[in-house]
C-alpha cells in the first residue's frame, strides 16, 4: 500500500502530540526513580516497547515491565539494556548498550526510524506461488549486507511443485550458496517442523523477509506453536494489554534462538542508498570492485570493467549482475 504523503503541518503537529505524549511518560517515570533502591543493576533485552512502557527479558528468560529513564536514548525491540528492579513497581531501564545491528525505515517525516535491533539473520522467503521476484531477493540481501547481517533464503512451498519443476526453480537460485547465503528447500505444510531451518536459528535472532503469501505468517506459527501464550504472558508482564501484537516483538524459541516478528518488520525494504552502498550490497563485487578502468564505470558498457570480466568468466553469475544494474536503475532515478 502506498504511504500517504503528510503535509509539513501535520507532520509537525504529529510531533507536537509525540512530545507532549513524552513529557507525561517522563514526569511518571521520574516518580518510579524515586522509588530505585539499591538494587544490583542488571542485563536485559527489550522484547517489546509502548512509548516509555518496555517489556525486558531477562538471561532466565523472565520477562519484566520496566519503565524508561529519561536521555537515555530510544530502545527498541531486541535492544540490550541494564535494568533495575525496583521491589514493588515497574522495573526502570537505566542504560542502552551500543547496537550490533539496527533495522530502520523512515518514517512520514523521512526521518530514519529503527524498527529492531541486533538481528543476527535475515530469512528471506521465497515461494513457487507466487513467483519470485529476483530484484527483491536481492534488495534483501543488500540490506542484509548494509546492515551487517547474515541472511539465507529460504525457499518454501515445496509441495507444490513437482520433482523435476523443483529442480527449475532452485536452479534460479544456485547461485546463493556459492557466494555464501545457504538455500533451504522446505514445506512449512508438509513438514512443519522445519527441520532444515531450525540449527540456523539457534543462538542467533532472525527476522523473515519476503513478499506477501510466500508462507512467512505460516513459518512464524510453525516455529513458535506457543506463540499465543508467549503473547499473553507479555501482556500480563507489562499490563499493556494484546495490543502488543501490532508493535515489533521478540520472541523467544525453543531452541535458544529468538524471533523478531511485527508487520512493520516484515514490511520491510532497502531504503534510499548511494550507488557505492549499492556495490557493496553485493557482496561477490567486492574482490573487484576499485579494479574498473575508470574510476565512475558504469559496469555496462565501459572497456576495461573488472566486474563485466569476473561475470564473463563465470565469477559474478549474471543474475546477479542483472539485479544490480536494475537496483542502480531505481535508486538513481
Ligand atoms: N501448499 C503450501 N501452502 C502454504 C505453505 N506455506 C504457506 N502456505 C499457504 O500460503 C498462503 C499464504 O501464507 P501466509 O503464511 O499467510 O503468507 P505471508 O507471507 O505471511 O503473507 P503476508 O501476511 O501477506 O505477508 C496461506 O494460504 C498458507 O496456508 C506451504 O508450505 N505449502
Ligand atoms: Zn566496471
Amino acid at each position: 500500500m502506498p504511504r500517504r504523503r503528510l503535509s509539513q503541518r501535520q507532520i509537525e503537529r504529529i510531533r507536537a502530540i509525540q512530545d507532549r505524549r513524552r513529557r507525561r511518560l517522563e514526569e511518571r517515570t521520574t516518580d518510579v526513580m524515586e522509588q530505585l533502591d539499591d538494587a544490583e543493576p542488571r542485563a536485559g533485552r527489550v522484547v517489546v516497547r509502548h512509548g516509555s512502557n518496555l517489556a525486558v527479558e531477562d538471561d532466565q528468560g523472565q520477562v519484566h515491565h520496566c519503565l524508561l529513564r529519561r536521555n537515555i536514548g530510544q530502545p527498541v525491540c531486541g535492544d540490550r539494556v541494564v535494568w533495575q528492579p525496583t521491589g514493588t513497581a515497574a522495573g526502570v531501564v537505566t542504560a542502552l548498550q551500543p547496537r550490533d545491528t539496527v533495522l530502520s525505515r523512515p518514517d512520514y517525516g523521512g526521518r530514519d526510524k529503527p524498527l529492531a535491533a541486533n538481528i543476527s539473520l535475515i530469512i528471506v522467503v521465497v515461494a513457487p506461488r507466487p513467483a519470485p521476484s529476483g530484484y527483491l531477493v536481492d534488495q534483501y540481501l543488500v540490506a542484509a549486507e548494509l546492515i551487517g547481517v547474515q541472511a539465507l533464503i529460504l525457499a518454501n512451498k515445496m509441495d507444490l511443485i513437482d520433482p523435476p519443476e523443483r529442480g527449475a526453480f532452485l536452479q534460479a537460485f544456485a547461485h546463493y550458496p556459492a557466494i555464501g547465503y545457504p538455500l533451504l528447500p522446505v514445506s512449512v505444510k508438509q513438514d512443519p517442523q522445519l527441520e532444515a531451518l531450525r540449527p540456523h536459528l539457534a543462538e542467533r535472532t532472525s527476522i523473515l523477509l519476503g513478499q506477501s503469501g510466500v508462507g512467512k505468517s505460516s513459518i512464524v506459527q510453525a516455529l513458535m506453536p506457543d506463540r499465543d501464550i508467549q503473547i499473553g504472558r507479555l501482556s500480563k508482564a507489562t499490563g499493556l494489554g494484546r495490543h502488543t501484537t501490532s508493535a515489533s516483538t521478540c520472541y523467544r524459541l525453543a531452541n535458544g534462538g529468538h524471533l523478531i516478528d511485527s508487520p512493520g518488520v516484515r514490511s520491510f525494504r532497502l531504503g534510499a542508498i548511494s550507488r557505492s552502498q549499492l556495490e557493496q550490497g553485493f557482496r561477490e563485487f567486492a574482490p573487484f570492485l576499485g579494479h574498473c578502468r575508470f574510476a565512475d564505470c558504469s559496469h555496462r558498457h565501459e572497456p576495461g570493467c573488472a566486474l563485466r570480466a569476473a561475470c564473463e568468466q563465470g565469477i559474478i553469475a549474471p543474475q546477479r549482475m542483472e539485479s544490480f544494474h536494475h537496483l542502480a536503475g531505481l535508486a538513481a532515478g
